[in-house]
């Protein structure tokens, strides 16, 4: 349990007075163990200080320090986060436990700020149980009837996708004409949002939506409560006094509530207008299902705001750090946006709008999307999951309800499943016929495995594609100043602001829809 190596490390570097408390400290430390079940002497990790554990060590990327520590201890090891026990997954003990494993792993703590998503019943925070699958089987089958389903659903779907880049690319040429260079961030966040809505709620939002901005908006604060390392929820004390931990906490349980008032209300007005005869969206489809369809027998009415609010939350911090990743690397690798326009022209008659089915013939768009999500890893460590049982992983005993995080930065990054892993190279997913390598694709870990494995899976890479596609099929990308790599940490991996200007590629004469009235949104944003 104690890292002597690093005790020893730091020795000299002690003053007497610090001397004195680390002796305290120790003594302390020694106090826990003695009183902790035998888990903590077997599963090794890091020395944890008395009331904070290892949760000053984290720092603001955990997933580095789990992966260097990982290297140290191996691919289990535990963390003290406050008073609770972590079990920390790394490499290949991933697949051990979510996959070989998958319902001893499939649990979720017992988190305080869990209680405050989805008024209360979200699936996705919820533990694991007979209601949580009748819950997670509605939730998986409605996404799938409303994106990937059928050729039909598909269609749907991607015109979805297809307005909402238009009007997308209609303000980037606006901006760049006004300012030259202009952050894209709040744009990229509303448009995906749009395309959700547009699926959940039959309706999308004017940029400068006042309602549609708060909703929006609270993407960051949601994620970096939820992110590795909460601190109120390990910490609970931090309740009892003021300090900033428990500001942030308190704004958590606001937002959330601020954010299922505005679900609720969709969900009210939705059943005053609904026809049985036609189901207009995923809202209409919920209360159907949880009214009278086969559901209805687990689950309440109540699970209607619960669902589509877990639907449409899960869908808009995710999908937009993605297109947001992938603008950047588009600037900040000219040559690369050149082949993946080169490679769209070849396929795509410039007569026309990329679609679905284009997606076999370009496989370099999809190697791209691939190395953006392993290179940025942008969910480094899921959300937290917890044993269901008594289990071990790797030959460690693991007792019901310990915390486990599983970092899927480290699989992503692993020197012995990639060649060169911190270098961008899409090229890596093609095979020596320029197809796309589906062995390695599946290495890449950001939708996580098992039985919380993300629904969304398909759906997210059917937008990411043709977002992708029509963004580059269109336009030029470029930046003034070559956009840093590094990332702002919550449970999503953010890149730090960054400017860029759009211009419309020779020959397209695409009719872009420009909306003359949210100039408020724009300026609010300089
Ligand atoms: C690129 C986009 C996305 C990524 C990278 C992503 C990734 C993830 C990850 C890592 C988890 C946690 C899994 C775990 O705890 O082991 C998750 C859960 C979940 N995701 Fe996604 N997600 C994305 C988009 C979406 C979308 C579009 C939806 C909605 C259709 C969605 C719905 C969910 C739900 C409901 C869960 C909870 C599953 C459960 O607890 O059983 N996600 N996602």
């Amino acid at each position: 349990m104690m890292d002597l190596d690093y005790i020893l490390d730091i020795f000299p570097l002690l003053s007497a007075r610090s001397l004195l408390l680390l002796s305290l400290a120790l003594l302390l430390a020694a106090r826990l163990a003695r009183r902790s079940p035998p888990l903590a002497r077997s599963i090794p990790g890091p020395f944890p200080w008395p009331v904070i554990g290892n949760a000053a060590q984290l720092g603001s990327t955990p997933h580095i320090y789990f992966s260097r520590m990982a290297q140290r201890y191996g691919d289990v090891f535990q963390v003290w986060l406050g008073s609770r026990r972590v079990v920390v997954l790394n490499g290949e003990a991933i697949r051990g436990a979510l996959v070989h494993k998958a319902v001893d792993f499939a649990g979720r703590p017992d988190f305080a700020s869990f209680r405050f998503v989805s008024g209360g019943r979200s699936m996705a925070f919820g533990d694991y149980g007979e209601s949580w699958k009748a819950h997670r089987k509605l939730a998986q089958s409605t996404t799938r009837a409303f994106s990937v389903g059928d050729m039909n659903t598909r269609r749907a779907f991607e015109s979805h996708v297809r307005n909402e880049v238009q009007e997308l690319i209609g303000l980037f040429l606006r901006e760049t004409q006004r300012l030259g260079q202009f952050r894209p961030h709040y744009y990229l966040v509303v448009s995906t949002a749009n395309i959700m809505s547009a699926v959940c709620f039959g309706k999308r939002y004017a940029y400068d939506d006042a309602e549609f901005r708060q909703v929006v908006g609270r993407n960051d604060k949601f994620s970096k409560t939820v992110g590795a390392g909460s601190m109120v929820d390990v910490m609970p004390w931090l309740q009892d006094f003021p300090n900033p931990i428990k500001t942030l906490f308190l704004q958590f349980k606001e937002l959330n509530l601020e954010f299922f008032d505005f679900i609720q209300a969709k969900v009210t007005e939705h059943r005053k207008t609904m026809e049985d005869s036609f189901v207009r969206d995923m809202t209409d489809a919920f209360i159907i299902a949880l009214e009278r369809g086969s559901a209805s027998r687990t689950l309440s009415q109540d699970y209607v705001s619960s669902t589509i609010g877990d639907i449409f939350g899960a869908s808009q911090d995710t999908l937009s750090t993605a297109v947001q990743w992938i603008v950047l690397m588009l600037v900040r690798y000219p040559n690369i946006q050149k082949r993946l326009q080169e490679e769209v022209d070849k396929k795509v008659d410039r007569n026309r709008l990329p679609t679905i089915e284009d997606q076999k013939h370009v496989p370099y768009v999809m190697a791209f999307i691939y190395e953006v999500m392993r290179f940025t890893s942008f969910i480094p460590v899921t959300i937290p999951h917890a044993t269901t049982t008594d289990t071990s992983i790797n030959g460690y005993p693991i007792p019901k309800g310990t915390v486990i995080f599983i970092n899927q930065w480290s699989l992503n990054h692993d020197p012995s499943n990639w060649d060169e892993p911190e270098v961008f190279n899409p090229q890596r997913f093609l095979d020596e016929n320029g197809e796309l390598n589906k062995d390695l694709t599946s290495n890449v870990l950001v939708f996580s495995l098992g039985k919380r494995r993300c629904i969304g899976e398909e759906l997210s890479k059917m937008q990411l594609f043709l977002f992708t596609t029509l963004l580059v099929h269109q336009c030029n990308f470029t930046a003034e100043k070559t956009p840093p790599l590094d990332g702002q940490y919550g449970l999503t991996l953010k890149p730090n602001p960054y400017n860029i200007s759009v211009t419309l590629r020779d020959g397209v004469e695409l009719q872009c829809v420009q909306n003359n009235n949210d100039k408020t949104a724009h300026d609010d944003l300089k």
